[in-house]
């Protein structure tokens, strides 16, 4: 369970300070899919960052199982637009780095970076270099090293923001297939409206000045997500909806 409370972030700016969040509030259940969708500027990857211990709120509460977060840690895996492969390591190697950071044996480490590579549908290049593989291949490689090492809380941010909207497409179901596999919290940001709608079981609309959450966008399709749903009237439907909460959010005075 992550609990976000009264979360204000400002930056200190010349002439004064500027207000990034002015008062976030959300609980995310375990295991739920949330994504966050907003406008540029409306404070996504400065709840993202405060989430995964990079950030300390200036006043208010991020709490991970009760315990407010100090820093990174264990129990949250994070995975950025850039993909971070380290160039000089395969893919299994890649995988296989937070594990042997954490001490854990030859024999487990190669059981579970295979375990997690088969699952992202890697098998057939586990011994590739990353240079070698699409961008699609290599977010993919991404999410299978965040898996490794057994986080409970997966953070993305615009995680397939760079590859192109065929990929892009893929990616999402290759994702929603990892996660009902093996589910984990997940909190995904994003600029597009369809994927929000896509992956989530709720969808969080932000608006900025100051940065705050406008609505939260039940997503009351079931799973698995597929071309048909995307297609529906009722994935249209919610689809809209958040449209309309991002794009036409009122200008605050
Ligand atoms: N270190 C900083 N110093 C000053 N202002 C900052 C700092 N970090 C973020 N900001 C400002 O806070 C606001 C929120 O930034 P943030 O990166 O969280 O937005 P975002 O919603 O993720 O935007 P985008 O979708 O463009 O990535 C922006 O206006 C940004 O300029």
């Amino acid at each position: 369970m992550i609990t976000i409370q009264n979360v204000r972030k400002t930056f200190p700016i010349k002439g004064g300070e500027f207000v990034a969040l002015g008062g976030v509030d959300l609980d995310i259940a375990d295991n739920e899919f949330v994504t966050v969708v907003g406008p540029s500027g409306c404070g996504k990857t400065t709840v993202m960052n405060i989430l995964a211990g990079l950030e300390t709120p200036t006043s208010g509460q991020a709490l991970v199982r009760e315990k407010e977060i100090t820093g990174p840690g264990p129990d949250r895996g994070v995975i950025f637009q850039q993909y971070a492969l380290f160039p000089w390591l395969t893919v299994r190697k890649n995988v296989e780095f937070g594990l042997r950071t954490a001490g854990v044996g030859r024999d487990e480490r190669r059981e579970r970076a295979q375990h997690f590579i088969d699952l992202v549908g890697l098998h057939d290049f586990a011994d590739a270099l990353p240079r070698t593989l699409s961008g699609g291949m290599k977010q993919r490689c991404a999410i299978a090293r965040a898996y490794a090492v057994n986080p409970s809380i997966l953070l993305m941010d615009e995680p397939f923001g760079a590859v192109d909207a065929l990929t892009r497409v893929r990616l999402q179901e290759q994702l929603l297939q990892t996660w009902s596999q093996e589910k984990r919290t997940v909190v995904f940001i994003t600029h597009d409206v369809d994927e929000a709608v896509f992956l989530a079981n709720r969808v969080v609309v932000m608006a900025a000045r100051p940065g705050r959450i406008v609505e939260i966008v039940d997503v009351d399709l079931p799973y698995p997500r597929t071309e048909e749903l995307r297609l529906s009237p009722a994935f249209t439907a919610l689809r809209n909806r958040v449209w309309s909460a991002v794009y036409h959010q009122e200008p605050i005075a």
